[in-house]
């Protein structure tokens, strides 16, 4: 197995390291060290989300990385855009060593975690000496006497300690150990396999006193969706940051989504009271009912051009259509809205000739080779998740939606959305966007409800 090659190369390695500066003598100077260290639990503990951008040469798991800037160039991002930095300095698996957290102390003051597999006390002088304010214990290496003599040690050092588990067990052990900031590797290091789950899932277990990192195979603005309904106090980043040239734009904008709400759209407006009331509210988008006779809310052309007059400019304007003709999309096009919303049909010809772009609706019965061949077209911006008769009132199967993989386009719910159910159903799907429609009328398909409206967005946003 992975971890005990690495841990064999790690005694070799210490062999190596005792030779040139002996125990007694590191120990000397980590204890002669007047230096004080950042605070590393500060630093994820402060509101909103805090991220931990890794320096890592090479993985186990992903050979050599493709790193395209200098250290230099990443640390100045880091420094701009992260709360702490987390260094690898293990040689022979990772291609990291002491000489680069030495060179980044020099460069950065953020809080440095040494993320190396602790198995000696040495290593922990060592990263007092090397200008480390945190280390890393991995509960997999370590039985709870080691945990507890090295985890001692680092505090008396002045050193925080991030307690990485992966399972029960081994949270447990955490757990009583007293660890103060733990983390959770969604990466199995026993055959590498990634599942941000594990976040999901070990997250129930600890108290909200306790400071909780996710760790690992956080890589697309969706993984980062997902994480931010488990209320996770930190993000430690590796890959993701080594591979781009870009690691401050990818964290700035990775904290704004994991602060966003989703965004609300009214759908059904069907008259000059209802597009004062969304302008009121200041909804994100609206959606009108055009060419369906079926629908209570349907509206003609003429009548939708002077409601869409009405609206404020930022809105988004969808026009909402059921397997549509070509002759009718040329109507739409010209009538101002911005975007088509699409149920049953889409055909071909359309998806081909239409300026507007496109959210295709479907029920969660959907496949994910449907979603897959839509996503590939550029047209279509999303996926409007609806019950099976639209505006019918009611809800889909939450659990069912969030099964698919939205391939980074939006992600749109529907069906039977209400002020008293919104919560559950964003914690449950992580939707970019809600769509209401009888949700917020006054009776069925009759006009909208100011204060329906207000309690809505106010239940989304808040
Ligand atoms: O590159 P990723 O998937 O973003 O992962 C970063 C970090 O979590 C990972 O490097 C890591 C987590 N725990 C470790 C223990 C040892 C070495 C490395 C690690």
């Amino acid at each position: 197995m992975i971890l005990d090659d690495i841990v064999k190369d790690k005694r070799n390695r210490l062999i190596e390291h005792k030779n040139k500066i002996s125990e007694e003598k590191m120990k000397e100077m980590a204890l002669a060290s007047k230096r004080i260290s950042y605070s590393f639990y500060d630093a994820l503990a402060k509101n909103g989300l805090s991220i931990i951008g890794e320096f890592k040469k090479a993985s186990p798991s992903m050979g050599i990385i493709q790193n395209t800037i200098e250290l230099m160039n990443r640390i100045d991002q880091y420094n701009q855009s992260v709360d702490a930095i987390s260094c690898l300095t293990e040689e022979d698996h990772f291609h990291g060593s002491a000489g680069y957290l030495k060179e980044i102390r020099e460069i950065s003051s953020l809080p440095i975690l040494r993320k190396d597999f602790i198995i000696d006390e040495y290593q922990i002088y060592e990263a007092k000496v090397i200008g480390a304010d945190a280390l890393l214990l991995i509960a997999a290496i370590l039985d709870d006497n080691e945990m507890k003599r090295f985890y001692e040690l680092s505090y008396r050092l002045g050193l925080d300690v991030l307690v990485e588990v992966h399972d029960e067990e081994e949270m447990e052990r955490a757990l009583s150990l007293g660890a103060k900031i733990i983390g959770v590797n969604n990466r199995n290091l026993k055959d590498f396999t990634i599942s941000l789950d594990t976040t999901k899932k070990l997250k129930r277990m600890v108290p909200d006193e306790i400071i909780f990192v996710s760790e690992s195979g956080v890589t697309t603005d969706r993984d980062i969706q997902y994480l931010k309904y488990c209320n996770v106090n930190a993000l430690l980043i590796g890959r993701a940051f080594m591979e781009s040239d870009q690691p401050m734009e990818l964290a700035n904008r990775w904290k704004s989504i994991y602060l966003s709400k989703p965004k609300v759209k009214i759908c059904g407006l069907t008259s000059m009271e209802d597009a004062q009331l969304v302008n009121e509210a200041g909804v994100d988008y609206i959606g009108i009912v055009l060419f369906y006779p079926k629908s209570k809310r349907n509206c003609s052309l003429e009548h939708a051009k002077s409601i869409l007059e009405q609206l404020d400019s930022t809105m988004q304007k969808v026009a909402v259509t059921v397997s549509p003709s070509l002759a009718q999309i040329e109507q739409i096009e010209i009538a101002g809205f911005d975007i088509l919303q699409v149920h049953g049909d889409l055909e071909e010809k359309v998806l081909e000739t239409t300026k507007l772009k496109i959210l295709k609706a479907f029920n969660e019965d959907v496949t994910q080779e449907v979603v897959e061949r839509l996503a590939s077209n550029d047209k279509v911006i999303g996926f409007v998740v609806d019950a099976t008769i639209p505006g019918s009132g009611k809800n889909c199967d939450w659990n069912k939606v969030r099964q698919y993989d939205y391939k980074e386009k939006l992600l749109v719910l529907a069906g039977g959305l209400t002020d008293l159910n919104v919560q559950e159903a964003i914690e449950i799907v992580h939707p970019d966007i809600v769509d209401v429609s009888s949700g917020v009328e006054k009776e069925y398909g009759i006009g909208k409800e100011r204060n329906k409206i207000i309690n809505f967005i106010d239940k989304v946003r808040n």
